[in-house]
């Protein structure tokens, strides 16, 4: 109401702060959401600005030093689980036992990460396998022949993530990966619709219109009973019992506490949620490097020969540390994130109580405040040459570093942020490089996700020839409000190689 706007008036607003014409700013925001946010970065760079939704303002922080402040906030006085609630009311979707303990966090934080190089072998058995039934069934012998690619990596990504998740035979009953991936979209659409209603209203409607109650049933009826089996295999031989699956879903049930989050309804939840998570954001993150690969082929050799050189020629011998060395592979991965990232927005917080920040700026308690990806991966500032695709950019800044200090490529990415070219890897974060996120909730499976992508475009890249069908365009993003998605209809040719 008025009286809530009063207590932003000096917060610089795009567009107008004006009721009416707020609302014109609010629509044209739905359609070109990023111009805006460009709009407002380019004149308010270094402090907090304003954009109009339907639901209410979104405050942006820019600049390097707000969004350090965004990155390092407390949870109890910026908190991203809140803002998570409020934007897709995930309570209704999701479940509150979920955000009630987020252990699945910890765990993927600590557990996941220290297991990536024993779990590897059986994701790369996966890629393989899913490769050969879903892409080589359709390619003709010796012949390029063009395929729309989300729907197919997207299932790829489903098959192999879940093999990590929950293992064989689960992650090969193609039911049970619509279901996963069902359950992402469910929640987004859920969300959104719930947030079409107030506060009030929101319990009466949600339990009409349960968005995700079916995904849960199915998910009960294929993974409930591995779960219970499980859980049975603890009680008669203990936690480490013989032939203990290497999975997600084991140190899911390990580390649930023994209360209601150990019933075995929450437990699937619980593998519900890392699929949401996890899903879409890495097969979106492939797509779009494939497109960037497919329309640029001039980076294919050089890539390749990499590959060649520090990989093994059967997948089955490639190791989390083969990749160490790939060091263009990395870089065309990063880049990739840069340019076409899931969307304009890094950092969701909302205020939990009226929150300062060190320039001085007053927030009043209860509002979203996130940081702009898209504007601050594009700032010439940041990056020169910064809107053109340049695949080894941070190859060529990690060498230079790697010069001026012996760079270890052994080294455990976890353990080495001290060396000079930690900065230009894949997996770091920065106040203006934001594709993970950072700082205190920084994405806890970017390891995973690397280690995961650079195999599939590995494997992609040794076996197959790509390019787009129209011949070196790539496709524009489809942008749907602050959201970002590669083409769904762009086609991509692929053939075997011999
Ligand atoms: C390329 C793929 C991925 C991208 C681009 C991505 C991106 C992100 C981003 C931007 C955040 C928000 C961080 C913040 O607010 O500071 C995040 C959080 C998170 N991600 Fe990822 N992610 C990816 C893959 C994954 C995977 C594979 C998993 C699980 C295995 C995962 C699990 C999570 C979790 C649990 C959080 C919440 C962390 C917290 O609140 O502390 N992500 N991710």
């Amino acid at each position: 109401g008025y009286q809530r706007r009063r207590l932003h008036a000096h917060i610089p607003a795009v567009g107008s702060d004006n009721v009416l014409s707020s609302y014109f700013t609010a629509m044209k925001y739905w359609m070109r959401a990023n111009d805006i946010i460009h709009e407002g970065y380019r004149k308010h760079k270094g402090s907090i600005f304003k954009i109009p939704q339907f639901t209410g303002w979104l405050f942006i922080a820019s600049g390097d030093e707000l969004v350090e402040e965004l990155r390092n906030a407390d949870e109890n006085v910026l908190s991203s689980a809140a803002a998570l609630v409020d934007l897709l009311q995930t309570d209704y979707t999701i479940g509150r036992s979920v955000r009630e303990n987020l252990y699945h966090i910890h765990v993927l934080r600590t557990t996941l990460n220290k297991n990536l190089a024993s779990i590897l072998p059986d994701a790369i058995d996966e890629i393989a396998a899913a490769f050969k039934d879903e892409l080589d069934a359709k390619l003709g012998d010796g012949e390029w022949t063009p395929l729309a690619v989300t729907d197919l990596f997207t299932r790829i990504i489903c098959r192999v993530s879940n093999r990590s998740f929950v293992g064989l035979p689960l992650c090969r009953i193609p039911d049970y990966c619509t279901t996963v991936e069902s359950f992402a979209q469910n929640v987004v659409l859920g969300g959104t619709f719930l947030n079409c209603f107030p506060d009030f209203l929101r319990p009466a409607v949600a339990s009409v219109v349960n968005t995700t109650g079916g995904n849960l049933r199915k998910m009960m009826h294929y993974t409930g009973p591995v779960v219970d089996e499980r859980k049975r295999l603890i009680e008669e031989h203990g936690e480490d019992y013989p032939g203990k699956p290497v999975d997600m879903l084991s140190w899911i049930i390990d580390n649930a506490p023994h209360n209601e989050h150990y019933s075995t309804e929450n437990l699937v939840r619980r593998v519900l949620t890392v699929n949401f998570v996890a899903l879409h954001s890495t097969s979106l993150s492939f797509v779009h490097a494939l497109y960037s690969l497919a329309a640029r082929q001039q980076y294919i050799m050089p890539l390749r020969e990499e590959l060649e050189q520090h990989l093994g020629k059967e997948p089955a011998t490639w190791t989390k540390d083969s990749f160490n060395p790939c060091w263009k592979l990395d870089s065309f991965l990063k880049e990739s994130q840069r340019l076409n990232g899931l969307g304009a927005f890094s950092l969701l917080r909302k205020t939990m109580r009226p929150y300062t920040f060190r320039d001085g700026t007053w927030l009043p308690e209860g509002v979203i405040v996130t940081a702009s990806q898209t504007a601050s991966h594009t700032d010439s500032e940041h990056f020169t040459n910064a809107d053109t695709f340049d695949g080894f950019r941070f190859f060529r800044a990690r060498e230079r570093a790697a010069q001026t200090e012996a760079v270890e490529y052994t080294q455990e990415h976890l353990e080495d942020q001290g060396s000079e070219d930690w900065q230009y890897r894949l997996t770091s974060t920065s106040p203006h490089y934001l594709a993970f996120g950072g700082g205190r909730h920084v994405c806890p499976g970017r390891f995973y996700a690397a280690l995961e992508l650079k195999c599939m475009l590995s494997f992609l890249l040794l076996n197959y020839d790509v390019r787009m069908k129209d011949a070196g365009v790539r496709p524009p993003d489809v942008w749907i409000g602050p959201t970002s998605l590669p083409s769904s209809s762009a086609k991509v040719e692929f053939r075997r190689r011999t």
